[in-house]
């Protein structure tokens, strides 16, 4: 880390990235049209419990599905806002409104009542903006251009996907469960057990390659530690515990070997049965 004091003191400009823990949480969504729908599926992503509020003349279709499909989560009214009373219990407020006016109401209504909220229409006023999201599993990347560029966030997000393997998402996931196993075998909190927990994750993951963490199942993580953490915190190698089996990802190669390899013994075959004439 560069820690001149012309970098800290040139600090700032940008806006907290966070993941934003929503579960159970209330948000009112005002406006049905596409850009609600979008917002409607990223608060759904949180597990958030959305009250929806806009006449059903404006609803775009993806909205009337997801009021449709998801009543477990979307309370919705259909009608236009009435006032002050929609915010009472709110935890967050989004518009997605084709009245600037009404927008301006609403986020000076929230800030009043310090609940944060998002305009669609005037980032100028938004407590947070949204990005571009790329999602697989827990993998969650977001890009923002921190309001200046939302078509660029859109292309770069292309780009990014294009670069990912599509193994993350299932092998973070494995990491978190094996973490877990490691943090029941070795509980405590901070200090020196954490440290030595710490280090032996960090390792593993330094070591490990996505293929190698997505391929492993209950039993190999059971393995994985008893042979591992639990033998002086070693890492080991990933051929060490899948020697047994085959890799998955091994396997697809045999199918596409296998005419190659009956082709050479069936030759091999012929040519020891023409050098045998010959021979004759
Ligand atoms: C500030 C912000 C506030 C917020 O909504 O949080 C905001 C504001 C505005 N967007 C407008 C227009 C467009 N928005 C998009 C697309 C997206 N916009 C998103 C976010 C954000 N948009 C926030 C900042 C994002 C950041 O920091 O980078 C994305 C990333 C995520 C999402 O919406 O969930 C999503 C892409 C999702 C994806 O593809 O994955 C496109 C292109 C398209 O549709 O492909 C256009 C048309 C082209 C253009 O205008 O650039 C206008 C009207 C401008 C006008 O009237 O001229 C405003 C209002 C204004 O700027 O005044
Ligand atoms: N942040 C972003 O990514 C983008 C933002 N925008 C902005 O977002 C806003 C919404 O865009 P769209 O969804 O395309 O518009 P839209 O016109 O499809 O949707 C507007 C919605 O608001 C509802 N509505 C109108 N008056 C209402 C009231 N009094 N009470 C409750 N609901 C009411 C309508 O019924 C409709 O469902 C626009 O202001 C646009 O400028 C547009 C594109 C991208």
């Amino acid at each position: 880390m560069d820690d001149t004091e012309e970098r800290i003191k040139s600090i700032g400009g940008g806006s907290l990235l966070i993941a934003w823990q929503l579960k159970d949480r209330r948000v009112l969504i005002v406006g049905g049209g596409e850009v609600a729908s979008q917002r409607i599926e990223s608060v759904l992503t949180a597990d958030a419990l959305i009250t929806l509020v806009s006449p059903s003349t404006g609803l775009h279709p993806r909205t009337k599905r997801l009021i449709d499909i998801r009543p477990d989560r979307i309370i919705y009214h259909d009608r236009a806002f009435e006032g002050e009373q929609e915010l009472d219990g709110v935890d967050m407020v989004l518009t997605a409104l084709d009245d600037n006016d009404l927008s301006h109401r609403i986020v000076q209504m929230s800030r009043q009542r310090r609940i944060p909220v998002n305009a669609a229409d005037i980032p100028e006023l938004c407590d947070f903006y949204f990005g571009a999201q790329i999602r697989d599993g827990p993998l969650q990347i977001m890009i923002s251009t921190n309001g200046n560029g939302p078509r660029i966030a859109s292309l770069i997000k292309t780009k990014l996907k294009a670069g990912l393997s599509g193994l993350e998402g299932e092998a973070i996931t494995k990491v978190g469960i094996l973490r877990n196993r490691l943090k029941e075998r070795a509980p405590g909190v901070g200090g020196q057990i954490g440290r030595e927990r710490m280090k032996w994750m960090t390792g593993l993951c330094n070591e490990w390659t996505l293929e190698d963490f997505s391929a492993l199942n209950e039993k190999d993580m059971e393995r994985l530690l008893d042979e591992g953490w639990e033998d002086n915190r070693r890492i080991p190698k990933p051929e060490e515990l899948y020697s047994e089996k085959a890799k998955p990802l091994n396997l697809p190669v045999f199918p596409h070997t296998l005419p190659a390899a009956v082709g050479f013994v069936v030759g091999a075959m012929v040519a020891i049965s023409i050098m045998w004439c010959q021979k004759r």
